[in-house]
């Protein structure tokens, strides 16, 4: 049977103290709205007594909220637990989280107190934080690196003494899935009271294991995850939200427990948060990384055309995404290509899609990006262009504003290679009149326009040009991410056309 796991949302707290990660009252309330789109149990809102723009956000966020919980960190402290109270008193759902670190390094060092005063203090003030509400989370700060025997004293006093969730944070993410697991295990089988409350995991990720500690403790009988949008948090983050409900959606099989996520929200939320924060998520995050739902490989494309599972472990719909984006790059093949060249409208024969695919994969090694309007220009051509009697072997331009341009232009006719120099009123200007030179056919230059097709500072530009001899007119057109030679082609393909219909 498949156990229910509460995510407990801290994206507006703990996710907050990441550097860089402020956000106001208008973008709390925004996100908490989103949140609860999203379907989380708990959204920590802040630490009341932090700043009143803390407490004006958990005041907010307890009054707007109506389907979800509401927490407020609170020290240890009557005054915290006083604070956050007057903030929550008017959500549907409050919950006080309160907290002491329980670490014999936390203990000696910060807080400069004995075991036994830690001890009492959790407990009296999980007993004066009982007398505002029902719902009182406490967590044993640094619960990870404190004595095994301790730590199992602290929970059992303290949901004697009212807690209905006790979290056990790895707050400076130093354990292991094997050790958390164990950890955890402990408390369930040594806590006598321990079915009374909900079991806590808070993971930090200064070891890239947060997501993972997390679930080892789902699998040792944590029933409540707190996590972050995008692994958002104090130094490297804590446990992504993202990360945790889809490892549990999509292996039920192995963690047998789910949560009550509304995965398809994950995409918005994630993207709302970069969008408020600034601070974009790396292409290959997972779960909401540009990258993480791109294949990019010919084998790996090949193999998704004809069944999504091969490459697929879940699909980019359930996490809101519109779908799948195969990535036309260097490393695919011709199954991707033609796929994305019939979806956009082209059905090439067998030798143009050859072709086609030639000049995709040339144009790759000049351009990172490759767009849709790459691929039409590419396809447009290639339904367009003239048998080639006269190509471009290569040219070399001299430019400059202070400078005559020069061009250097080589050509090939029927097999033999031909070079001149010619100068002009700019490097296109200046290679016309080399081709002319080399080519030695009557005709006049009526229209040049020159046009970028697609988007990005490498954008391919499409130059076309008109010429005229004995009253008919030839249009040629040329495609290069450099407009010297996009100009060169379309000047030869419509000197092609020319030749073409001459013969
Ligand atoms: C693991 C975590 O993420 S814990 C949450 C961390 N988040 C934050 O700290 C963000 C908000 N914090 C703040 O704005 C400030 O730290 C405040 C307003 C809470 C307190 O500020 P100050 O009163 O100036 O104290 P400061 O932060 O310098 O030191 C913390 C004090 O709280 C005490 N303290 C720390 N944790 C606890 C606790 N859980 N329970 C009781 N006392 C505690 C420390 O011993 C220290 O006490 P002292 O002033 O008597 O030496
Ligand atoms: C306040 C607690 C839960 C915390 O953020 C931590 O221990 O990392
Ligand atoms: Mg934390």
């Amino acid at each position: 049977m498949s156990k229910r796991i509460k995510i407990f949302d801290t994206s507006l707290r703990d996710g907050e103290q990441s550097p860089g990660c402020t956000m106001n009252l208008k973008e709390k309330i925004v996100l908490a709205k989103q949140l609860e789109r999203l379907n989380v149990d708990i959204i920590e809102a802040g630490f009341a007594i932090a700043s009143p723009g803390d407490f004006e956000s958990v005041k907010t966020v307890a009054e707007e909220i109506k389907n979800c919980s509401v927490a407020s960190l609170a020290r240890a402290l009557e005054k915290d637990i006083d604070k956050a109270w007057e903030a929550l008193k008017h959500a549907a759902s409050p919950r006080i989280h309160t907290f002491i670190a329980t670490s014999d390094i936390h203990m000696k060092y910060k807080l400069k107190m004995e075991p036994d005063a830690v001890l009492e203090r959790a407990v009296n003030m999980v007993k004066y934080a009982k007398k505002y509400c029902s719902d009182i989370e406490f967590s044993a700060e640094d619960a990870s690196r404190t004595n095994l025997d301790f730590l199992t004293r602290v929970v059992t006093e303290v949901i004697k003494a009212g807690a209905t969730t006790v979290n056990i944070p790895d707050t400076v993410g130093y354990t292991t899935p094997e050790e958390y697991f164990s950890i955890i295990k402990h408390l369930k089988d040594n806590v006598p009271n321990i079915d009374k409350a909900d079991i806590s995991v808070h993971c930090h990720n200064d070891l890239g294991m947060a997501v993972a500690n997390s679930l080892s403790a789902v699998r040792a009988g944590a029933t409540q995850v707190e996590c972050t949008i995008n692994g958002i948090g104090e130094r490297a983050g804590n446990a992504a939200l993202e990360e945790v409900v889809m490892a549990l959606n999509t292996r039920p099989d192995f963690f047998k427990a789910e949560t009550r996520i509304v995965t398809t929200e994950i995409m918005k939320s994630s993207k709302l948060l970069s969008s408020i924060t600034g601070v974009s998520v790396q292409p290959n995050k997972a779960i909401v990384g540009e990258n993480a739902f791109a294949h990019e490989s010919g084998i790996h494309q090949h193999g998704m055309l004809a069944e999504r599972t091969t490459y697929e472990i879940m699909t980019p719909e359930s996490v809101g995404l519109s779908k799948t984006n195969m990535v036309l790059g260097k490393h695919s093949g011709r199954h991707a290509f033609k796929d994305r060249l019939e979806s956009l409208g082209f059905s090439l024969e067998q030798e143009e899609l050859d072709s086609a695919f030639e000049q995709f994969k040339v144009l790759l090694d000049k351009k990172k990006k490759i767009y849709d309007k790459d691929l039409e220009a590419i396809v447009r051509k290639e339904s367009i262009s003239s048998p080639e009697a006269i190509s471009l072997v290569n040219f070399v331009i001299n430019s400059g504003s202070s400078i005559t341009s020069t061009a250097v232009v080589k050509l090939e006719r029927d097999g033999k290679v031909k070079e001149k120099v010619a100068t002009g009123d700019g490097p296109i200007d200046a290679a016309y009149n080399a081709i002319n030179k080399i080519v030695n056919l009557d005709f006049t230059l009526d229209d040049f326009s020159l046009d970028a097709v697609t988007e990005g500072n490498d954008s391919q530009g499409e130059a076309t040009v008109k010429i005229s001899s004995d009253g008919k007119s030839f249009t040629g057109r040329g495609l290069s991410t450099d407009i010297v030679e996009s100009s060169i082609k379309a000047y030869l393909d419509a000197i092609n056309k020319m030749i073409d219909q001459e013969a």
